[in-house]
């Protein structure tokens, strides 16, 4: 493991294609699938762990974020990881650090309502890790979708040489036809809520339904997995919206292969986030 930069630097010499897999931690089976898939398609793959400061509002969860370094150590071995960075903050964000990095548009919605400066956080960190790293390859998971478009909009904007894998969202074993998605998170969670949080995906399963038997109008999508979500008193609902590859509402459904389906509600006092394609023909990120 790697502290470092200079020293991982020195290490990656030589060592082919280097494929990046940016997380904080805490890992489970979604962040080993991000790992296998850069190990299928890089000569060399590093696993970042580092619980960004940044990214965390006043009142959220940075001081109790799970964290776990030596077990995350053992996953990371078993899913072919050859480097693991873990930074401290003081090689992050040393004194006078002053520099914020703002991906305007499409940060501004959705979750960037409800967590504002999160995705000057999120680009902020990640501008510095793909400096750091010079990774051609980065792996990041669709769970979450406006990350993903985030970053993707600051590599074209900036001109940074990585290629961006968007990687399907991984969901739990149980019920798998209404798993929920796997997320750090969720170790907050017993397994009673655990099931119970399956609301979400069970909801934007019942948007796909009303949209593969015809039905176009976006208020009446929503509506029907709204109708799913009303079924558990314990989900407070942030938002539900069918967007398009702009990650824009319209009235009414347009053809668009990026078509998603995206929620946000807190349940037992954590906020969950999940989303799927609205149809089976839309794709993974654009
Ligand atoms: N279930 C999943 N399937 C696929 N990728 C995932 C999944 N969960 C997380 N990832 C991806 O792993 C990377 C690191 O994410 P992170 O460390 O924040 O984990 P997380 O489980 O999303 O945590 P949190 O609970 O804080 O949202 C991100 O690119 C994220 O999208
Ligand atoms: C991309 C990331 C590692 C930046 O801290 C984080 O937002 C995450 O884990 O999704
Ligand atoms: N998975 C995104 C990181 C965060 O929620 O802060």
């Amino acid at each position: 493991m790697f502290t470092d930069p200079a020293e991982l630097r020195a290490a990656l010499q030589g060592r082919g294609t280097v494929g990046f897999v940016p997380t904080m931690g805490y890992l489970h089976d979604g962040h080993a699938t991000l790992m296998r898939w850069a190990r299928q398609s890089c000569d060399t793959v590093v696993l970042s762990i580092y619980v960004n400061p940044l990214q965390f509002g006043p009142n959220e969860d940075y001081a109790s974020y799970p964290r776990d370094l030596e077990r995350d150590l053992k996953v990371a071995r078993s899913a072919g990881v050859d480097f693991v960075f873990a930074p401290s903050d003081a090689t992050m964000y040393p004194p006078g650090f002053s520099t914020r990095v703002s991906v305007n548009g499409v940060s501004d919605t959705l979750d960037g309502l409800s967590r504002p400066g999160h995705f000057t956080g999120v680009a902020t960190v990640v501008l510095k890790l793909l400096n750091l790293v010079r990774p051609d390859k980065v792996f990041l998971g669709e769970k979450d979708w406006q990350q993903v478009a985030v970053l993707r909009r600051m590599i074209t904007d900036l001109n940074v040489a990585v290629e961006v894998v968007g990687v399907p969202t991984v969901r739990s074993e149980e019920a798998a036809s209404l798993g929920l998605a796997l997320s750090s998170r969720n170790s907050y969670l017993n397994e009673e809520q655990k099931a119970r949080a399956t609301v979400l995906s069970r909801a934007l399963r019942a948007v796909q339904a009303a949209y593969a038997a015809g039905e176009r109008d976006t208020q009446a999508l929503k509506q029907a997995g709204l109708n799913v979500l009303k079924t558990e008193p314990d989900a407070q609902l942030d938002y539900l919206t069918v967007v398009d590859s702009n990650l824009q509402e319209t009235p009414r459904i347009a053809e668009d292969p990026f078509n998603r389906i995206l929620i946000a509600a807190r349940m037992f006092g954590v906020r969950l986030i999940d989303n799927m394609p609205l149809s089976a023909n839309n794709g993974a990120h654009p």
